[in-house]
């Protein structure tokens, strides 16, 4: 059997003094085959988050192990670019050298001449080359997640870990980088890894949906294959037969898992039950520690 490309394996992490843990994850599995497009659907606190940096290599469980290609993660690494819903852009540098950034440090070897030119294909790519001189405070908010997006995928990664990148957009907005995530996967074919709590997301980009049940000691569900031909439109998918029969199932088994004690803010909860569209990828980092915290807005 082929080995998978990202392999979780028994997964939990808890927080919190040892005499009031908090299990937040309990005996996670997960198995995502090299270019798969893989989506985590989950309720707001279910451990979304953890789980993403945990693969990030930005945590380390409390047991269990997570593998990428066999080899057990123990700390970020060129092979992954993570996207994070807050942006996490330096506002001192412009659009080009937030994302040259990047390039300098995934492609250290490369001549100046080189990285600008890679640094303008994925700016192109993502439709902001006539914004790239801006800094980030000049952007929009769906235009500094193009920003983010455009640096992950130029720093080459082999996975992208995407934790609800488009969950601050509008609707508009997050339709249209639904479509040049699910555009730019179709051309790089990166290995995914997305957050999302939105349904019809789920849907229209990945090829597996997994649910994460809530929080404390919240493990992965069933996993739901998406077999919906690429490339899907998402005005035609809601007249897809088979697009609303697997909302159907996958509403219904949030529904059955969301009796847990958890407080869930009613507008997350309907969101994961009115379907809506949205966002996506990076490739390799890594920044030194102070400008990869100051990107995560995260502690070391
Ligand atoms: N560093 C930490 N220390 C203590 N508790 C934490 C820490 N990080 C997360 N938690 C707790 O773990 C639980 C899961 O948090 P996490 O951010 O992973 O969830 P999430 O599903 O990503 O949430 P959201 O959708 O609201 O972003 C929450 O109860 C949170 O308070």
């Amino acid at each position: 059997m082929n080995q998978p490309y990202l392999n979780l394996k028994n997964v939990s992490k808890s927080y919190g003094p040892a005499n009031r843990r908090n299990e937040v994850l309990a005996n996670i599995n997960l198995q995502v085959e090299r270019g798969e497009f893989v989506a985590i659907l989950g309720y707001s606190g279910s451990g979304k988050t953890t789980l993403i940096s945990l693969i990030a290599g930005l945590q380390e469980p409390e047991r269990g192990e997570v593998l990428i290609a066999g080899k057990r993660v123990t700390g970020p690494g060129h092979d992954r670019g993570v996207v994070f819903q807050n942006y996490s852009l330096l506002p001192w540098l412009s659009v080009f050298d937030n994302v040259l950034l990047g390039v300098e440090q995934s492609h250290p070897t490369w001549t100046s001449e080189q990285k600008r030119e890679h640094v303008s294909r994925y700016l192109q790519m993502v439709n902001l080359a006539a914004a790239q001189q801006k800094k980030p405070q000049q952007l929009s908010g769906g235009m500094k997640q193009r920003v983010a997006v455009a640096r992950a995928l130029a720093m080459s990664p082999e996975m992208l870990l995407l934790d609800e990148p488009l969950a601050a957009l509008d609707a508009l907005t997050r339709g249209t980088l639904q479509d040049e995530i699910e555009r730019i996967w179709e051309q790089e074919r990166k290995t995914v890894v997305l957050i999302t709590n939105h349904v019809d997301e789920a849907l229209l980009l990945a090829d597996r949906i997994i649910p994460l049940t809530s929080a404390p000691r919240a493990t992965l569900g069933p996993a739901f294959k998406v077999d919906i031909p690429r490339p899907r439109d998402r005005q035609a998918l809601n007249h897809d037969r088979r697009f609303q029969i697997l909302r159907a199932e996958i509403n219904d088994y949030l529904r059955s898992v969301k009796a847990k004690p958890t407080a869930i803010p009613a507008q997350t909860a309907a969101a994961m039950e009115v379907p809506q569209p949205i966002e996506l990828p990076p490739r390799r980092r890594l920044w030194p520690a102070w400008s990869w915290n100051a990107l995560t807005g995260r502690a070391s």
